[in-house]
């Protein structure tokens, strides 16, 4: 694991205040990698440093040294929805706080757990709580499991989020397939793969047109169909935002004339990053609210409903993933 150092400097580092030329400001801050022997601002580190291919590595054979698991799947689940992890089998489970550079959950309703286990007989991994942008962690950080994922061995990473629905013929408990997704953030430069590109994880210009398998896209609707779910499973375009105030009246209007079905804080990151290193992936939206989009209407956003929705619709939740889970077939494509 690399060892880093912040260094507080008591040097003056220049005015603290182009007003106040004559006042040095008395701290510099740096990041010193004790293994390189690199020095980084603190901004720099954020995306240089923690998330180079060797922390990553570290990270996974960290992990892989704990547990004989060797997981082909790995899962996210979303707000609401982490009993999603309950259903593993021989549970191996690790606290965020204690794998070497993994950030923390701080949102009710993720539990900030990995936990490693089998579904349906498929070695699996398993995120109990994910990490979004308005927690304040840098793009890149939040995205850094999926990496992690990626060098454990995992060839297909199911995504689980709760949504709002856009979409008229949606109602709250719809389950959503994810079809295709609009980056909003990436709009404005904000995409986890800004920065140098690591050819080991992929090319620096990857193709997103099939970002979601369209094969698990199908599969997932035979066994919802199977599974007599065919009234409230739907398909869908999701569309990410920063967070963490819910949508204005206004936006809600834009993006559903944008052609967006469903709207939340997360996924789409995890997804580019994963499929930048090659895994396949498959995702769900719950839709826990329906945005509100009418000045009359009463209704308003709030997470405990969001929990809510996401408590009352787990059953079919994790069967239908689990069943998804069961009839995954590894893909030679994706290794
Ligand atoms: O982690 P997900 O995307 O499921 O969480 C959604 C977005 C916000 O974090 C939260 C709002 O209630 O739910
Ligand atoms: N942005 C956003 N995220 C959500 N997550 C769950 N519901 C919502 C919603 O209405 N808007």
């Amino acid at each position: 694991m690399t060892t880093v150092k912040v260094v507080i400097s008591s040097a003056p580092s220049g005015p603290c205040s182009p007003r106040l030329p004559s006042v040095p400001c008395a701290q510099e801050s740096f990041v010193f990698d004790e293994m390189k022997g690199t020095k980084a601002t603190i901004e720099e580190y954020d995306w240089l440093g923690d998330l180079s291919y060797e922390d990553c590595k570290a990270t996974a054979d960290w992990l892989l040294a704990q547990t004989d698991m060797r997981p082909t799947v790995g899962i996210v689940c979303g707000s609401g929805l982490g009993g999603l992890a309950d259903l593993l089998k021989d549970q191996v489970a690790f606290n965020y706080k204690d794998i070497p550079n993994f950030p923390q959950s701080t949102v009710h309703g993720h539990a900030g757990r990995l936990v490693f286990g089998t579904m349906k007989g498929k070695p699996c991994v398993c995120m109990q709580g994910r990490f979004h942008l308005y927690e304040g962690y840098p793009i890149q950080r939040i995205t850094l499991p999926m990496r992690i994922f990626k060098l454990l061995g995992v060839q297909t990473v199911v995504i689980t989020n709760a949504a709002g629905g856009l979409n008229q013929d949606f109602k709250v408990g719809d389950i959503m397939i994810i079809k295709d997704h609009i980056n909003l953030p990436g709009f404005a430069g904000n995409n986890p793969l800004v920065g140098p590109n690591d050819e080991r994880f992929g090319v620096r210009f990857p193709c997103m047109s099939d970002a979601y398998d369209r094969d698990l896209q199908q599969l997932a609707m035979e066994v919802g169909q199977e599974l007599g779910y065919g009234d409230f499973l739907k398909e869908g375009v999701y569309c990410v935002l920063g967070g963490p105030s819910f949508e204005t009246i206004a936006e809600c209007r834009m993006l559903h004339m944008l052609g967006v079905d469903a709207v939340g804080m997360s996924t789409v990151h995890e997804v580019i990053v994963a499929r930048h290193c090659g895994m396949r992936v498959f995702a769900l939206s719950l839709i826990t609210n329906l945005a509100v989009m009418d000045y009359d209407s009463e209704e308003k956003a709030n997470h405990e409903e969001v929990l809510q929705t996401g408590k009352q619709r787990a059953e079919q939740m994790e069967r239908l993933v689990s069943s998804v889970v069961n009839r995954i077939e590894p893909n030679n494509n994706y290794i």
